[in-house]
């Protein structure tokens, strides 16, 4: 089976930061640019292409926090932040998700930014899937009482190592914007999600969702978690960032704790995967839809 086009061009080095968050904003900014410092730095895998960050790195993840903390994009000093970074480093920066305010409509979102080496945006997802579950015994958690839902899946292309989407958490639950992702004409390489589970879902489902991401699409995906604050009192982030292979194979995986996970991302992989097993060419949408030509998507 021919694979058409080879959608990641070179291998890709990454290191997702997981950190602890925690209620002051100046601190978790400052803990962001000594964390991505140590990452370029301290690099075993050479040159670092991509950092990415967990979802609400600059904020706790708490419902009724989130108006307070959340930020003007691009204006607000999180997304300067991350700017200068990017262009220090000359390094992508997938940049987690922050709380966004967006003063047309007073609405507060959680969002996530991607910067190029010259600290440009060149690209914003809003959550799409708000996080509202109900586990009696385990955990309830509302998003949407102080979030709004972003409306589009988000693919972009990552300079010249070819085109990635990008989901926040929950997000991950809803298989349609990996495979509008991964089809064309987007053909993207990669999901990327910065997420936060917890010590309910994360035992349950985090790795399997990782693993189903990437085997359905034959693609990368890549999780960013903050660390679990044990003994704090809020929210308990599962923690593993975990980088999983186009086959479903961990590649790398992070522990509970703070720590800089790093991973390389083979070209190889993804058009061997595609051509040894061609789920990714055989699809029956003659039996089926593709969700792909319904699926809005923002503007590569
Ligand atoms: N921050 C989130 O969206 C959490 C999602 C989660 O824990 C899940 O189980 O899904």
């Amino acid at each position: 089976m021919p694979v058409p086009k080879i959608p990641l061009a070179r291998n890709l080095n990454i290191a997702l930061i997981q950190l602890i968050a925690g209620a002051d904003k100046a601190a978790n900014l400052s803990k962001v640019t000594q964390f991505i410092d140590s990452a370029i730095t301290k690099s075993k895998i050479g040159k670092i292409d991509v950092v990415m960050l967990p979802e609400c790195f600059n904020s706790p993840y708490a419902v009724d926090k989130f108006r307070e903390y959340a930020e003007e994009i691009p204006n607000g000093e999180t997304s300067r932040l991350l700017s200068e970074l990017a262009s220090k480093h000359d390094v992508f920066i997938v940049g987690g998700s922050i709380p966004e305010h967006d003063t047309l409509n007073d609405k507060i979102f959680n969002t996530s930014l991607t910067f190029n080496p010259l600290g440009q945006i060149i690209a914003k997802h809003r959550k799409t899937h708000l996080f509202d579950i109900d586990i009696p015994n385990g955990i309830t958690f509302k998003e949407s009482e102080t979030l709004s839902a972003g409306d589009k899946a988000t693919v972009f292309k990552l300079g010249d190592f070819g085109n990635v989407g990008l989901g926040i958490c929950y997000d991950i639950r809803f298989p349609e914007l990996a495979m509008a992702a991964s089809r064309a004409p987007n053909n993207s390489f990669a999901m990327f999600y910065p997420g936060a589970f917890n010590t309910t879902t994360g035992p349950l489902h985090w790795h399997l969702l990782a693993k189903a991401r990437a085997v359905d699409n034959e693609i990368f995906t890549v999780l960013c978690s903050p660390g679990r604050d044990v003994g704090g009192s809020g929210y308990q982030a599962y923690g593993h960032s975990l980088v999983v292979d186009p086959y479903g194979k961990v590649i790398a995986e992070a522990g509970e704790g703070e720590e800089i996970l790093y991973a390389q991302l083979d070209k190889e992989i993804l058009p061997a995967a595609r051509s040894g097993i061609p789920v990714h060419y055989q699809r029956r949408f003659d039996v089926y839809e593709d969700v792909t030509p319904t699926t809005k998507v923002s503007d590569l």
